[in-house]
């Protein structure tokens, strides 16, 4: 753990369902690696990660079982040790690299940006030389030019001590806003290449792994499962999936499930196997397969209280010399980039969705009404006279706001993105108030996003499409607590809220007992009113329509449903690159900024 890391809460825990052939999987780690230091359940760092699966492989080849260990991707872009770092990435590679990891694939964020993707060729997919695969990535070579797979398609191999043979493939949803130095060749298009379909033909194997950086109930896992069925009828098929940042099981038959876990190192994902047939290896002939396949999942709170447990270990013997030192790697990367420095002092918690929108303690509420106007009116040129309307994303803020110090940590959790703003000069304010509606109603553009596959909010609410029991209605809002879960009462250890999953298999997935907290649903995008009142009957005229440039082409298709047509060209760069990043630690520092040596609790 981090030296400032919070120490984890005593909880009641369900034991890990420990059996032939077990998995740890981490995904949307988003560069999370030092941990939560501000939320002691989910406060373990990558090194404490490190120690524990070195505990766990001790402990399967003390008795002949096996572990695998799982990375679906989205490593990159969420936290200040990437982001804040010059070049980005620069510590990044090489913490990542500390774990061994059997399986390891891309997400959408290692592809948005042409030197993200070569960050993983030249760096990712050397250290984790055959254990990262590409069955539907291409790249065009830094050092070629030339269009070749990122990694390997596909991999055969077997186990160690049991001797499963297993054939595994790594996908990337059908992702579209890749950078141009990337190919990401469609799911359904893949299943039909040829080396897709001999690979699948294999018979002398006892385990299909298809993992990736997808979505466990999307077409394109639901379209891989039917095709592997179609030619493997009964044998097993194990899915590791990613992307909407939530916990999740899925049973697909009774001989396939998948797995999905959480984001930013708040869960370990734990799966096991019991019942497959074997190869043969030094210690015993082939094996036959049960005529039941068990399957088994535990969501694990990612902090030192549920890793001593399930290690069997305790304060003093838990951390590896090299856990270690990439805890002290973490903190001197932390260090060095001045990650503690200190805007200013919350006054109280902002949510991304823990609270309804619009709600004062909602962090969007707190942009729309509050960030962006108090400081863009200062800035804008208000070019129109008649002032300016201001459009951003919700996707774009990526964590809550937590009363107390707001750190240079805090400002790239928040905001870890690069992009700046644009404007279009004097849009007819009828046509411009307009966009905010167009944007978030179920209409054309929702549509031509879901043809794109992008979602301009945050994962979660987009996971909630598809499991609407994930969100709370703003009307119940705290009337649901704790419907599913069963708080524990009795001699042990109180229950505290964290996550409550629901998922195919029932209300037992989490290893942690919590009490339930209650998520709410945003809108894709948010707007303020710069230089004008809206209620005012001197509305006016023309306005500059003001936008995060990352949603530039679905503003500009929002105006064509208008009727008002711009190109790219006839946007402008606002204020000289000022991204929302740099708009809101302005703004902290202006409003929250303090001399006090500590913030007020
Ligand atoms: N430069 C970027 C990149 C992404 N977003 C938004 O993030 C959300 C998707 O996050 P994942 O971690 O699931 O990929 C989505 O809302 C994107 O629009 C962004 O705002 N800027």
């Amino acid at each position: 753990v981090q030296p400032e890391a919070p120490s984890p809460v005593a909880a009641p825990l369900r034991e890990l369902p420990w059996a032939q052939l077990n998995f740890l999987h981490t995904t949307d780690v988003h560069g999370w690696w030092g941990g939560h230091l501000q939320e002691a359940s989910y406060s373990a760092d990558w090194g404490d990660y490190v120690s524990f699966a070195r505990h766990l492989r001790d402990k399967a080849d003390a008795d002949g079982s096996d572990l695998l260990v799982v990375d679906t991707g989205d490593r990159v872009e969420g936290n200040a040790i990437y982001d804040s770092s010059k070049p980005r990435g620069k510590f990044t590679y090489e913490i990542a690299k500390e774990q061994h990891i059997d399986l390891i694939s891309s997400g959408n964020h290692e592809l948005y940006k042409a030197e993200t993707a070569e960050g993983e060729y030249l760096h990712t997919v050397p250290d984790f030389k055959g254990s990262y695969l590409a069955s539907n990535l291409d790249i065009y070579s830094p050092k070629t030019g030339k269009l070749e797979p990122l990694a390997p398609r596909y991999k055969k191999f077997t186990t160690k001590n049991q001797g499963i043979r297993i054939l595994a493939f790594g996908f990337i949803f059908d992702f579209t806003g890749n950078a141009n130095n990337t190919v990401v060749q469609k799911v359904e298009d893949t299943v039909k290449e040829e080396w897709f379909i001999d690979a699948i033909k294999d018979k002398e194997i006892d385990l299909i792994v298809v993992f990736g950086h997808v979505d466990i109930r999307s077409a394109e896992y639901a379209l891989l499962f039917k095709t592997l069925r179609s030619v493997q009828w009964d044998t097993p098929i194990q899915f590791f999936g990613g992307h909407s940042h939530i916990r999740d099981y899925k049973i697909f038959d009774g001989n396939s499930v998948a797995l999905e876990s959480g984001r930013y190192m708040e869960t370990l994902g734990f799966m096991s196997i019991d019942g497959l047939s074997t190869g043969a290896t030094k210690n015993h002939g082939p094996v036959a397969k049960k005529a039941e396949i068990t399957f088994a999942r535990r969501y694990i709170d990612n902090n030192v209280y549920s890793m001593h447990h399930h290690s069997g270990k305790d304060i003093e013997s838990f951390p590896t010399e090299h856990g270690l030192n990439v805890s002290k790697a973490i903190g001197e990367a932390r260090k060095s980039l001045d990650l503690t420095h200190r805007y200013g002092c919350a006054p109280r918690d902002f949510w991304v969705s823990r609270r309804p929108y619009p709600h004062h303690e909602s962090i969007f509420t707190l942009i729309e009404k509050k960030m962006l106007p108090q400081t863009m009116s200062k800035f804008n040129r208000l070019h129109s006279g008649g002032g300016a309307l201001v459009v951003t994303n919700t996707g774009a803020i990526r964590f809550d706001i937590f009363k107390g110090a707001f750190t240079k940590d805090t400002k790239f959790l928040v905001s870890p993105f690069t992009s700046g703003f644009r404007y279009i000069p004097d849009v007819s304010y009828k046509a411009a108030r307009q966009i905010i509606k167009l944007l978030n109603n179920e209409g054309p553009i929702a549509l031509e996003m879901m043809n794109q596959n992008t979602i301009l909010y945050p994962p979660e609410v987009h996971a909630a499409r598809y499991r609407p029991h994930l969100l709370s209605s703003p009307e119940t809002a705290y009337a649901g607590q704790a419907q599913w879960q069963q708080v524990l009462k009795g001699d042990g250890p109180e229950t505290f809220p964290g996550y409550t999953t629901k998922d195919d298999a029932g209300t037992d997935g989490d290893d942690t007992i919590h009490s339930q907290i209650e998520f709410y649903s945003v809108p894709n995008c948010i707007q303020s009113t710069i230089g004008f009142e809206t209620e005012d009957d001197r509305l006016p005229e023309t306005v500059d329509l003001i936008y995060n440039e990352f949603i530039q082409k679905w503003i500009l298709l929002a105006l064509e449903y208008t009727g008002q047509k711009y190109t790219s060209d006839d946007t402008k760069s606002w204020g000289g690159g000022k991204s929302f990043t740099d708009i809101m630690t302005d703004w902290v520092e202006e409003h929250w900024g303090t001399k006090e040596e500590k913030c007020p609790t």
